[in-house]
């Protein structure tokens, strides 16, 4: 259920092609190979509209394993949604419609009347009820006027759900193999493939740095990863260098101590040679990872005892 949402479709109102209902989409096998006929959904946009939507749908990981052909798609088919303080953008237990990327503003995620988390001017929400035609599991509320882009069920199923098929199989193998995720059912483990996005990074590209925000973590899929850190008891001395205190290779994570204390990146990470990550969102880590942060807050004790050998002091990892 949408209030008070407005719906901003560029400079001619004019769907090309005609929308299919989310009946015809719930036809859509997701194995299946063949040829896809349906008609496509295009909302037109000005080039400033283009522009601003690139820009919110740069970092959204379910859009990271699509090809340049199926993007352009997904991005024809949005269409632009404006909402004032308190709008529920979705009410949990109702069926799903359409898949959000956030432009701008900030939104309460309520499970049961209670405020589990919140989207700040960026992000993405309602793909689960998409992906597994289940009922809204949260409501989503704007704490203030701000913008969205909506992509249709049909559009997503069509594109993103196919890939997640394609994705499935990629990675299902591998996710198996990394002994983090090793207490996980297979159903909870192909959860995480669907939402999982992928990035490279070449020689000595930095991935995350120390004392930023953090939004992800890393599972490396190939390459090597150096974590370098800059001790902050030395903050304003000179001799203040990044020093190596770990490297991860394929099955290995990174980037989650940040998530696990909600305390900003302890270290800094770069790429040696190319890398290919696997990376995981904080709201996906929160809802699928829940049951590994006892496995990942035991890593603390054993950074702590790191830092102390290097530093002379742990550097208050914990929250
Ligand atoms: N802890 C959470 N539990 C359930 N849904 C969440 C949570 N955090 C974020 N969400 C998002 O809220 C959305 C509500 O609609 P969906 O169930 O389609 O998809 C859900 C997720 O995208």
């Amino acid at each position: 259920m949408m209030n008070n949402i407005h719906l901003n479709d560029g400079p001619q109102s004019v769907c090309v092609c005609v929308c299919v209902s989310p009946v015809c989409a719930e036809a859509f096998n997701p194995d299946d190979e063949e040829e896809d006929t349906e008609p496509r959904v295009v909302h037109p946009k000005t080039d400033v509209q283009r522009c601003r939507l690139q820009e919110a749908c740069r970092d959204i990981l379910l859009f990271k394993t699509l090809d340049q052909e199926q993007f352009s798609q997904v991005l024809d088919a949005m269409f632009e949604l404006v909402v004032q303080t308190n709008d529920h953008v979705i009410d949990q237990g109702d069926d799903g419609d359409n898949f959000y990327v956030i432009e701008r503003g900030v939104f309460d995620i309520i499970v049961k009347d209670v405020c589990v988390g919140q989207y700040n001017n960026k992000g993405s929400f309602g793909e689960l009820a998409l992906m597994y035609n289940t009922p809204r599991a949260a409501t989503i509320a704007a704490t203030e006027e701000g913008a969205l882009w909506g992509l249709d069920r049909a559009t997503f199923r069509r594109l993103i759900v196919k890939n997640n098929a394609k994705k499935r199989r990629m990675y299902e193998a591998f996710i198996e193999s990394v002994p983090l995720l090793k207490s996980l059912e297979l159903s909870e483990r192909m959860k995480i493939v669907d939402v999982l996005g992928m990035k490279q990074f070449t020689d000595s590209e930095r991935i995350i740095m120390q004392g930023d925000k953090a939004e992800c973590f890393y599972i490396v899929e190939s390459g090597v990863v150096k974590i370098m850190m800059k001790s902050k008891t030395k903050k304003d001395h000179a001799d203040n260098v990044e020093v190596e205190i770990a490297r991860c290779s394929r099955g290995h994570y990174f980037g989650e101590l940040a998530l696990v204390t909600n305390k900003p990146r302890a270290a800094s990470a770069y790429a040696e040679g190319d890398v290919k990550l696997l990376v995981i969102d904080v709201q996906a880590f929160e809802r699928l990872l829940g049951s590994c942060k006892e496995i990942m807050k035991r890593n603390i004790t054993h950074y702590e005892e790191q830092l102390v050998a290097l530093f002379g002091s742990s550097m208050d990892l914990r929250d």
